[in-house]
């Protein structure tokens, strides 16, 4: 049996937390090979270290000293060594860093300091082999992770061992630079190496008892999910639910190997298994739901819009001339409305605007922003009629102005769009009749 154990950084945050995560190891054999983050947050007000070390780039980039700012990640690590009693020193290590920030090494090379710091001292704590990403993790030259080259060489690397500890979230680049996944991306990484290793199971440690119906920082204490589809799952990490990153199912999937996430502060609790199908039925009608803010609305309203042939097509040009990616697309006979996230598109507006003049020649535009998307998940809501009913009486009940929805063909999931300042009132309602008044 192998398992390939995942620790995000609230479980690395402090040698209290190291403690837990080497008891939860040892207790058995099977979990050879560890994914660490870097150190998260304490307490809520703290600062992941990921966070100081972008922190500490954006200086040295501007040339500004950073000498404070990095000498409080040193601390951050020579205080779990020192208090984890660990016979080992990171100052070489930290010295090569702050040359290479210096020197500019890159952003990415920056951020992805804190897992290979963590992954050493983590290995030297559990006295476990260390394999640093960048050897094992490629990505290809655009950028893309390269699956075929790091399966060969992960595998390859990690056959003879009978343990390892490979840092989550970053690799290398065909010219040897760093290139980290996106914000989370550690459980990525995880993923990766049970495919690489063909682990009978993928652990993904974190600080909650699995993956709860919705956030617990806007429900408190939700009900936990006991087993889940990776369909379910990629949907709910995609809009919001942070504990899993979205694209970290898919090395797994594709090698059939289940999914745990369980609670390094609570080892018991069993936590919410993921697979591709399962006979379970859920608890409840809805699997979860999540929600993202910052989001904006293009709404085009032309007469005849309908019979003119290609007009979605030239429409949606325009966003992808602009590299903006479209979110939804819900349309009325002659409107078509285009989501899409405001970051992106709040730096190529009026390109977009002058580009959809010109492609399409709409009669109105108008731009909505400030829109929260609500997923509202479950593959149980095919099954029951009336789902889409009791979503919205909880939202009118709330008092909460529904300004859009879009149900996908699979009746898996319902998007509801609303005001961000009706987010939190419109979770927790759709939550209420749901999980708590189980309609
Ligand atoms: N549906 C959900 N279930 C569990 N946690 C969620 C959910 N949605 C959001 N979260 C948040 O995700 C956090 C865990 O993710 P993260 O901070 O990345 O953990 P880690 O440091 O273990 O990688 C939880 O503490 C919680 O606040
Ligand atoms: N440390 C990185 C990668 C990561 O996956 O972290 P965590 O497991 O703590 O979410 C980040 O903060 O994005």
């Amino acid at each position: 049996m192998t398992k390939v154990v995942k620790f995000g950084g609230s479980s690395l945050a402090s040698a209290e937390q190291f403690k837990k995560v080497k008891d939860i190891i040892t207790a058995e054999d099977s979990r050879r090979f560890v994914v660490p983050s870097a150190p998260g947050k304490r307490f809520s007000a703290d600062t992941k270290v990921t966070d100081m070390l972008y922190g500490c780039y954006d200086l040295a980039a501007k040339g500004k000293d950073f000498t404070k700012e990095f000498d409080a990640i040193k601390e951050r690590y020579n205080g779990i060594i020192s208090e984890l009693g660990l016979d080992m020193s990171l100052e070489n290590e930290f010295n090569v860093i702050k040359a290479c920030f210096i020197g500019k090494a890159g952003r990415d090379y920056a951020a992805s300091r804190g897992e290979f710091l963590n992954g050493m001292v983590l290995a030297n704590y559990l006295g476990y082999n260390f394999i640093d990403a960048a050897d094992v993790i490629f990505f290809d030259e655009r950028g893309q992770f390269d699956a075929k080259r790091t399966n060969k060489v992960l595998s390859e690397r990690l056959e003879g061992l009978d343990n390892a500890v490979v840092p989550g979230f970053y690799g290398s680049m065909p010219n040897d630079t760093i290139k980290t996944f996106s914000r989370g991306g550690s459980d990525i990484t995880g993923s990766i190496v049970a495919a690489a290793v063909n682990a009978d199971l993928y652990e993904n440690w974190t600080d909650t008892s699995g993956f709860l119906t919705t956030d617990p920082r806007i429900v408190k204490d939700p009900a936990p999910i006991t087993t889940i589809t990776y369909k379910e799952l990629r949907e709910l990490s995609y809009m919001g639910a942070s504990v899993f990153h979205e694209d970290a199912i898919f090395p797994v999937r594709k090698a059939g190997i289940a999914i745990n996430i369980k609670n390094t502060n609570a080892p018991e609790a069993p936590g919410t298994l993921i697979v591709e199908s399962t006979s379970q039925k859920p608890a409840y009608t809805i699997t979860g739901i999540a929600g993202k803010k910052g989001f904006t609305v293009i709404n085009i309203e032309k007469d005849m819009m309908n019979a003119e042939l290609g007009f979605g097509r030239r429409v949606l040009e325009v966003f992808e001339k602009n590299g903006v990616s479209f979110e939804h697309m819900p349309s009325g006979i002659d409107t078509m409305s285009v989501i899409v996230t405001q970051e992106e598109f709040a730096d190529k507006e009026q390109e977009i605007l002058a580009g959809l003049h010109r492609n399409c020649h709409p009669d109105m535009i108008e731009i909505e922003t400030d829109l929260a998307l609500i997923a509202v998940v479950g593959r149980a809501m095919k099954a029951n009629r009336g789902t889409a009913g009791r979503i919205f009486s909880a939202l009118a009940h709330s008092h909460v102005n529904v300004k859009m929805i879009d149900q996908g063909s699979s009746e898996l999931n319902v998007i509801i769009g609303v005001s961000e300042s009706d987010f939190e009132t419109a979770v927790k309602s759709i939550y209420d009749i749901f999980v708590e008044t189980k309609l």
